[in-house]
């Protein structure tokens, strides 16, 4: 089979062209691998990377993995099983600078940050670079890391610097943090990874990335036609979804992959099902009408909707 041709976003500051679709091993695989007895950082789950492998040979040439996930080992598995030359492949990684959830406070597993971090990522991808580097989340206290953005945002230049990563950026960032960043540094953040579909449009922050040319990527953009996740009685979007992808003769999945992909935002999302796998692809065979994307993204902003980080990042908020 001919590989598959994935579009691609260019980044601003590298010129380097990153695929326009990510495969996540976040969300279920996070959970998975957290919460089964005896896996771990260095404690491999083969069901995982057989799920990354499958990724990979449905045409999947962009992982995203995270030192939180502990699936950097099972990216770092896959890549090798799968047989694919390196060089064609796009690997995001993040730095788990530590989180406060549900009022417990899960300390970083990398308190020193994102230098250590990646160095010790790189053995687990078996890799000598990622193409990527991320700064998962905002939230630095005394608990969990110990560092200032600024000390941490210098880290990550050092990673440039020194080839570890080609390039960096920040994962749920609101524009006061972003600013942070911008009056300190010598290299952009060229990616802000943040949860976008629509029913979470995000639009400041959108606008603001766009004027510092810094790429969206748009995490859980299936949310609305999750019914597990969006469980909320009023759904506005049902009915003009299953209308729409009549019209367009195309999966539900594939006009809200479609939606973020034409607002500018590059989609990650995740299956462990080898045929949604495939069909990922097809929504950069299909353009929805102006008058239809308008329609969807007026009703979308009808709901608020933040299914992750929810208590962290909706302060201040509606
Ligand atoms: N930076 C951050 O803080 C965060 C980053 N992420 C990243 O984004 C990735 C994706 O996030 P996630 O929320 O899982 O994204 P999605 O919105 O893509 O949801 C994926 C889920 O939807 C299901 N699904 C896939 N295809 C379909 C379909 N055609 N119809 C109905 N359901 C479908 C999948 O189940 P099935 O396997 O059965 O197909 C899977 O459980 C993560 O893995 C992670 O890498 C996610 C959250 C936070
Ligand atoms: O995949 C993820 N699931 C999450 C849940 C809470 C915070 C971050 C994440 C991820 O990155």
């Amino acid at each position: 089979m001919a590989p598959i041709k994935i579009p691609t976003f260019t980044l601003a500051r590298t010129g380097d062209k990153i695929p326009a679709v990510g495969f996540g091993s976040g969300t279920k695989h996070r959970i998975r691998k957290q919460s089964t007895p005896g896996l771990g950082m260095q404690v491999r789950d083969d069901e995982i990377t057989n799920v990354i492998v499958s990724a990979i040979d449905s045409g999947f040439s962009h992982l995203d993995t995270a030192e939180s996930y502990l699936t950097r080992i099972e990216v770092g598995d896959a890549v090798e099983k799968s047989g694919i030359d390196r060089s064609k492949l796009w690997i995001t990684d993040k730095w788990d600078q530590g989180w406060v959830l549900g009022g417990q406070t899960y300390p970083s597993h990398s308190p020193s940050g994102p230098y250590e971090s990646l160095k010790e990522g790189l053995k687990l991808l078996k890799t000598d670079h990622v193409e990527l580097f991320l700064i998962h989340g905002p939230f630095f206290t005394k608990e969990t890391s110990n560092i200032t953005i600024e000390e941490a945002w210098k880290q990550m230049e050092q990673l440039v610097d020194e080839k570890l990563t080609r390039n960096i950026g920040v994962s749920n960032f609101d524009i006061e943090w972003l600013e942070k960043i911008l009056k300190v540094c010598k290299y952009k953040p060229q990616v802000n990874q943040i949860e976008y579909h629509l029913y979470l449009q995000q639009e400041p922050v959108v606008e603001f990335c766009r004027k510092h040319e810094i790429l969206i990527e748009g995490y859980s953009p299936l949310t609305p036609i999750r019914p597990e996740k969006f469980s909320k009685d009023v759904n506005p979007l049902k009915p003009v979804v299953e209308e729409l992808s009549k019209k367009y003769n195309v999966d539900p999945s594939l006009l809200l992959l479609r939606w973020v992909y034409q607002s500018g935002v590059l989609p990650i999302t995740t299956s462990s099902n080898p045929e949604r796998q495939r069909n990922t692809f097809k929504f950069f065979d299909f353009k929805i009408d102006p008058e239809d994307f308008d329609r969807l993204k007026s009703v979308g902003q009808s709901v608020h909707f933040r299914g992750n980080l929810a208590e962290q990042l909706e302060k201040n908020k509606n």
